[in-house]
């Protein structure tokens, strides 16, 4: 994502232009700094490979090493850290990666999460890219959003068949990729009360208030011939695009 600040948007709904090409994570490449944390949820190999070759830094919260060490049946992978209060590594899978040099960091604090403490360790410098979070347990679901929020970096979650990411008061540019993202798509007022949201690309364009209990757009859909979606907001929405199978 790149931003700037267009005096010609420079008005109350939109003072911020950002411009995002974050795309190429789904084709293993990288034109930034990325750092990945793999969360304890079940990974799709397509995915991980993907993820981890874009990656400079890579992570794995606590549990997210069983994951990891699962996936990774050649055990080619041999991430730069695992860290959380430890309750949910297995010993082998430990003993495994501690034999290989990986540090295991223990942290038992218990008013943080193993995704904060991972999340804390990647060098500020690079955008965050999370191996799962935003499905399986509601709780941590939710948590993962809350950190959307709360973090002001780049987050991109990478979850079993979505692509999501945060989009804050502005104007922004979406890079679209059709040979790796899927035709559905979303733009979800979750942790605010409303947004007002104008879209330019999709099937379903909006320009209305958006809210839990009002309009929503889900199963929306990406046109073939549109290489870039823009989305302006007056406040935080997820966007959430589908991701394909990716070979
Ligand atoms: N069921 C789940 N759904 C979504 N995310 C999960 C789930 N389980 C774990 N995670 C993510 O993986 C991280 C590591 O989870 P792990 O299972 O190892 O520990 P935990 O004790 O469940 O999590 P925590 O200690 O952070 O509360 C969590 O911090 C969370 O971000
Ligand atoms: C109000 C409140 N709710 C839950 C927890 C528990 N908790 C939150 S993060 C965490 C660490 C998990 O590894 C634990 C145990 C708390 N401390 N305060």
């Amino acid at each position: 994502m790149s931003a700037s600040t267009d005096s010609a948007t420079d008005n109350s709904r939109s003072a911020r232009t950002y411009r995002w090409e974050c795309d190429e994570l789904l084709r293993g490449e990288a034109s930034k700094k990325y750092g990945l944390i793999i969360v304890n949820q079940p990974i799709r190999r397509d995915l991980l490979d993907r993820a981890w070759k874009a990656a400079e830094v890579r992570l794995c919260a606590d549990g997210g090493a069983n994951r990891l060490y699962k996936v990774d049946e050649q055990q080619a992978y041999l991430p730069d850290m695992i860290k959380g209060d430890l309750d949910s590594i297995r010993d082998d899978v430990r003993t495994h990666y501690s034999s290989k040099g990986v540090p295991v960091v223990e942290d038992k604090d218990e008013y943080s999460t193993d995704l904060m403490k991972c999340i804390a360790e990647v060098p500020q410098d690079h955008a965050l890219v999370l191996l799962g979070g935003l499905s399986g347990r509601v709780d941590q679901s939710v948590h993962t959003m809350a950190m959307l929020h709360k973090i002001d970096r780049e987050i991109y979650v990478l979850d079993g068949e979505s692509f999501a990411w945060l989009l804050r008061p502005g104007r922004h540019e979406i890079r679209i990729d059709h040979h790796t993202m899927g035709q559905t798509c979303g733009i979800l007022p979750v942790g605010v009360d409303s947004a007002r949201v104008k879209t330019q690309g999709l099937k379903w364009d909006t320009d209305w208030e958006t809210s839990l209990n009002g309009n929503l757009s889900t199963s929306n859909h990406l046109l073939p011939e549109n290489p870039e979606v823009v989305i302006e907001t007056d406040r935080p929405i997820l966007w959430t695009v589908e991701i394909r199978p990716l070979d």
